[in-house]
């Protein structure tokens, strides 16, 4: 395609975005090369200037993963969250607030953009409570797992979010919420987004991952198009296992509240992210009511 063509096909998609509420949610394994993360933060800008308000939410499991190890720690996961002893609530801590966070707002900052970097301690933004303990299937038998301090998001206070988009901010939050006695309590990133999507009543929801979409049980062939109906088959069928799990869970969520599209994107592929939303075709799968 010609280079005209392409920036005609993005068009209609700048005019329907414009002034629209886009969270993006950056996962952790679509942050392992610096040039990429480079590459998918002046995406970023770029949606900021052709008039969306952009709300970034970040993981960063690889790092705590390596940092835990670094220490001896044998990191543990149930259902596709990780199970966090005080200590790994502060090695969690170190890693996403005090590192990513701040590395995305400086990267933000040589694109020329001012963001502010908060965690969802900050301003009340994610009130959250002790997860249940959760059933797991060991062999024959159910038991219950304790997760420890990982937190359920019972309540989204997205005023600081709203002070920051109105003053031409980039928002970039890391997924660690507070319990009402003021304990910190670790939060899979992606129900962070997506909980922060619906309070914002965001247009579009991405998630920016390692795999370029949902894929069935083989993992030979990506879904472009999933329905409710579809992701919540395959999660009851077990093609959906790992981080995929609340990623999904979250994108269902997302559109069942009204964001209008929940999208997974391989954001180690440059540029997948405009691809994504300005193209007819996309590049990943979107998942709609
Ligand atoms: N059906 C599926 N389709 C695609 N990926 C899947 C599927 N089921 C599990 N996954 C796994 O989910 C991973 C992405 O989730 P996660 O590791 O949490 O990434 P991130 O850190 O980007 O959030 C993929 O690397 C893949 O191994
Ligand atoms: C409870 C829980 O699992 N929290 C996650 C938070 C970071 C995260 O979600 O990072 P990714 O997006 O890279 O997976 C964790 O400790 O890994």
């Amino acid at each position: 395609m010609k280079r005209e063509e392409v920036l005609m096909e993005a068009l209609p998609y700048i005019q329907k975005f414009y002034g629209k509420t886009i969270v993006i949610k950056l996962g952790g394994h679509a942050m392992v090369d610096q040039n990429i993360l480079e590459t998918v933060i002046r995406d970023a800008v770029l949606l900021r200037y052709v008039g969306m308000k952009v709300v970034l939410v970040h993981g960063g499991g690889p790092e705590i993963t390596a940092k835990m190890q670094a220490m001896g720690k044998e990191p543990k996961f149930v259902g596709g969250l990780r199970i966090t002893d005080a200590e790994t609530l502060e090695i969690a801590q170190m890693v996403l607030v005090g590192k990513i966070n701040d590395g995305i707002v400086s990267l933000i900052a040589n694109c020329g953009t001012c963001a502010v970097g908060i965690s969802g301690n900050d301003g009340n933004l994610l009130i959250a409570r002790k997860m249940e303990p959760q059933r797991v299937k060991v062999g024959e038998v159910i038991e219950e797992v304790d997760l420890g301090q990982v937190g359920e998001i019972e309540e989204v206070n997205p005023k600081v979010l709203h002070c920051l988009l109105a003053q031409d901010y980039i928002p970039v939050v890391a997924p660690i919420g507070i319990d009402r006695q003021g304990q910190s309590l670790n939060i899979n990133a992606d129900t962070a987004a997506a909980e922060i999507a619906i309070a914002l009543q965001a247009f579009k929801l991405v998630s920016l991952t390692d795999v370029d979409g949902v894929m069935d049980a083989d993992r030979t062939k990506i879904f472009h198009r999933l329905t409710l109906a579809e992701a919540e088959r395959m999660i009851a069928e077990g093609v959906i296992s790992g981080g995929m799990i609340p990623k999904l869970e979250g994108c269902m969520k997302a559109v069942k509240n009204g964001v209008e599209g929940a999208h997974v994107v391989n954001g180690n592929r440059p540029h997948n992210l405009l691809l994504e939303l300005f193209t007819d075709e996309g590049v990943g799968t979107m998942l709609t009511l």
